[in-house]
């Protein structure tokens, strides 16, 4: 009854392709280039990379009478598999088994002069194109809700199908609502699952803000950094944070006490491009998880190998990507051939 018209299960749209060098060579001949205004324009006079804030903030609440109320087939998520913050809300969507309720789109990896753009799964594995608004890229469905906007396009995009706009562009909050607003469409034991429960939100807030700070957006400003003083700013405290998370996790399965929350899956991001990623490009080089980082390397399996998770981690789009998007860092968009540690060597749960 609650099954959108033209159902996605993450087993059909994030299907494991293989690696294809070949085709990504493909993918990179026939693309535009582009040239100052990409990456360097995102840093400031200073050479330090500031992250806008995210423009559309409502919420969709359980209350049926509010304006964004939780009802089955009317909100579509629009992501990019390489994204960190949108792959939050595509692990939230699964684990909570959203994805039969809230449809899916996902962008082609290239994000080069006009930003994401969405591609069929012929041009671009694991594609999911707009079938809802049509859009040929992301910044439609920005100027769509509002012609003058400026800000930038980015993904994770919570779309309305009802009201025809963004409910939210801010992926820490859309997984919040992810969490909790739809419980009441679930399965008892999909309801119950609750990565930010009460009594933890003290402690999962505190080790939020110092996590995002230094290591989700600290890769960021290392990686774009465009002085050598920005770039040793941010790089430090990448490590500082990550050998604090090292020792938080000795003899512990997860950051916030014994249970499995929100800040699991907002560090698991990070880490999990960090080695085939962020360790080279973004020049976060002074260890790496595989090989500095036993304890962090164990928890990234334990969570890697929970039920649903490894369909939403797709290494083509992520190292693609990166490596092809960012010119000014990657101007030969050759992309590397590690991919990172093996995931799934066995840990206990
Ligand atoms: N604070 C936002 C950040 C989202 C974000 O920066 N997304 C990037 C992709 S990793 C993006 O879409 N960038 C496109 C652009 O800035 O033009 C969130 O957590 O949702």
């Amino acid at each position: 009854m609650y099954l959108i018209s033209k159902p996605f299960t993450l087993k059909q749209t994030f299907s494991k392709q293989l690696f294809s060098y070949s085709f990504l060579l493909k993918r990179t001949m026939s693309t535009t280039t582009t040239t100052k205004s990409g990456i360097l324009g995102w840093a400031s006079e200073d050479g330090e990379f500031r992250r806008q804030q995210s423009t559309f903030r409502d919420n969709i609440e359980a209350d049926e009478n509010a304006k964004f109320a939780a009802e089955p087939d009317r909100y579509h998520l629009y992501i990019s598999m390489a994204c960190p913050w949108a792959h939050r809300t595509a692990i939230v969507r699964q684990l909570k088994g959203l994805d039969k309720l809230i449809g899916l789109s996902v962008v082609d990896y290239l994000m080069l002069d006009k930003g994401w753009k969405f591609s069929t799964a012929e041009e671009c594995p694991g594609a999911i194109p707009d079938t809802i608004n049509h859009a040929k890229h992301v910044r439609d469905l920005y100027f769509k809700v509002n012609p003058d906007y400026t800000g930038r396009f980015t993904v994770p995009l919570l779309w309305d199908k009802k009201l025809q706009t963004i409910v939210n562009n801010e992926s820490s909050e859309i997984i919040r609502m992810f969490n909790t607003a739809f419980n009441k469409f679930l399965t008892k034991e999909q309801a119950e699952l609750d990565f930010y429960p009460e009594e933890l939100r003290k402690e999962i807030d505190e080790k939020n803000e110092w996590i995002y700070d230094t290591i989700n957006n600290g890769v960021y400003k290392s990686g774009f950094a465009t002085t050598q003083e920005a770039y040793e700013n941010n790089v430090y405290p990448v490590f500082k944070s990550l050998d604090r998370v090292e020792k938080l996790l000795e003899g512990k399965k997860y950051l916030v006490q014994e249970q499995f929350t929100e800040a699991d899956i907002r560090l698991f991001t990070t880490i999990v491009r960090f080695d085939p990623v962020y360790f080279g490009h973004f020049k976060c080089n002074l260890k790496s998880i595989e090989f500095g980082y036993p304890n962090i390397l164990k928890w990234t399996r334990r969570i890697y190998q929970k039920p649903g998770i490894k369909e939403t981690v797709n290494m083509d789009h992520i190292k693609g990507h990166y490596y092809k998007s960012h010119l000014q860092i990657n101007p030969t968009q050759v992309v590397p051939v590690g991919t990172g540690p093996d995931l799934d060597v066995l840990v206990d749960q």
